[in-house]
């Protein structure tokens, strides 16, 4: 796996000041839930920030605010400049050209129904693409995403997970987006697949100057991924600098306890990583000894 390459000369493109995002209770006079507190970050052009924390802290939830699908209860999102903290229909619409997501699940996050090609050429069609320029767009995404086009008639299910998360990626590309949320989108993929899609966002942000937000509970994923990292903890960010600071030499407690335990909540995943990193050390050893290197 190559390494997030360092960030060019920063031009903002989005900013988040003292965010706060309170969901309804459920229920007459129920109390309203704060989910974020007092959230400021921001995101160069071509920059990755990497947002990590465990299960609850609010990863997802700035993600969604960032989306305009989380209610903003207070303070600011900028996107170029411009406000929209509280963007009506018309500019979201026009926003959704610029942001993008991705989601973890590769198996319920395409239309279990439609062929790849109508996946990728439904974004397209949206915003009035003519469909021989959107067919071209088409074979261009597969291309980029490292899918063969033959994949334009073949359904989801046909699929790995690996190329599946290929698929959706090649879809939130599809309008030239300038930001992408990417909400633990290597999760729920095997470790060499992980490395792979990690490597493909690197050399997508590399070929098109495209920004990330990058949610993982995991600090190995974030720390390979991304320029700067913010760090979560029950809804307010503890810790945030480049990411090799933050990640190797963290200053809150709380990130060094992740740095010792990255928390992942499932322990049959928990088994399975612990198995696959066991393997993958086996294997470089194994040829570490072949050629002749100690390992
Ligand atoms: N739509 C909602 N209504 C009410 N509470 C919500 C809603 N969405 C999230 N929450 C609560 O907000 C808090 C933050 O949740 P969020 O999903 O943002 O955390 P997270 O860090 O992304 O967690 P995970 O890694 O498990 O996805 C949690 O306590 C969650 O229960």
């Amino acid at each position: 796996m190559r390494a997030a390459e360092s960030a060019p000369a920063r031009q903002e493109l989005l900013r988040v000041d003292n965010l706060v995002v309170e969901y309804a209770g459920k229920g007459f006079r129920a109390r309203k839930f704060r989910a974020l507190t007092d959230i400021n970050i921001s995101i160069g052009q071509g920059e990755t920030l990497g947002l990590v924390g465990e299960s609850g802290s609010g990863k997802t939830t700035l993600g969604r605010a960032v989306l305009g699908l989380a209610p903003v209860s207070g303070g600011k999102i900028t996107f170029e400049g411009q406000d929209i903290s509280h963007a009506g229909r018309k500019q979201r619409r026009v926003l959704s050209r610029d942001m993008q997501v991705v989601f973890q699940d590769p198996y319920t996050s395409l239309n279990p129904a439609l062929e790849i090609g109508d996946i990728l050429a439904e974004p397209l069609g949206v915003q009035g693409m003519e469909q021989a320029a959107a067919k071209k767009r088409v074979k261009e995404l597969l291309d980029q995403v490292g899918l063969p086009s033959d994949a334009i008639h073949r359904l989801p299910r046909e699929f790995s997970g690996g190329q599946r998360q290929r698929v959706a990626i090649a879809r939130a590309l599809a309008l030239s987006p300038k930001l992408i949320v990417c909400d633990e989108p290597v999760s729920a993929l095997d470790l060499s697949t992980q490395a792979r899609v990690l490597d493909l966002f690197l050399q997508i942000q590399k070929d098109t100057g495209v920004s990330y937000l990058f949610v993982s509970h995991d600090l190995d994923v974030v720390r390979h991924i991304s320029h700067r990292v913010a760090v979560m903890y029950r809804g307010e960010i503890v810790e945030q600098g480049p990411a090799d600071v933050v990640t190797r030499d963290p200053e809150h407690p709380y990130t060094q306890r992740l740095l010792l335990a990255s928390p992942v909540p499932d322990p049959d995943r928990q088994e399975k990583r612990r198995a696959d990193r066991h393997r993958l050390l086996e294997e470089q050893r194994i040829q570490a000894e072949q050629a002749g290197v100690p390992a």
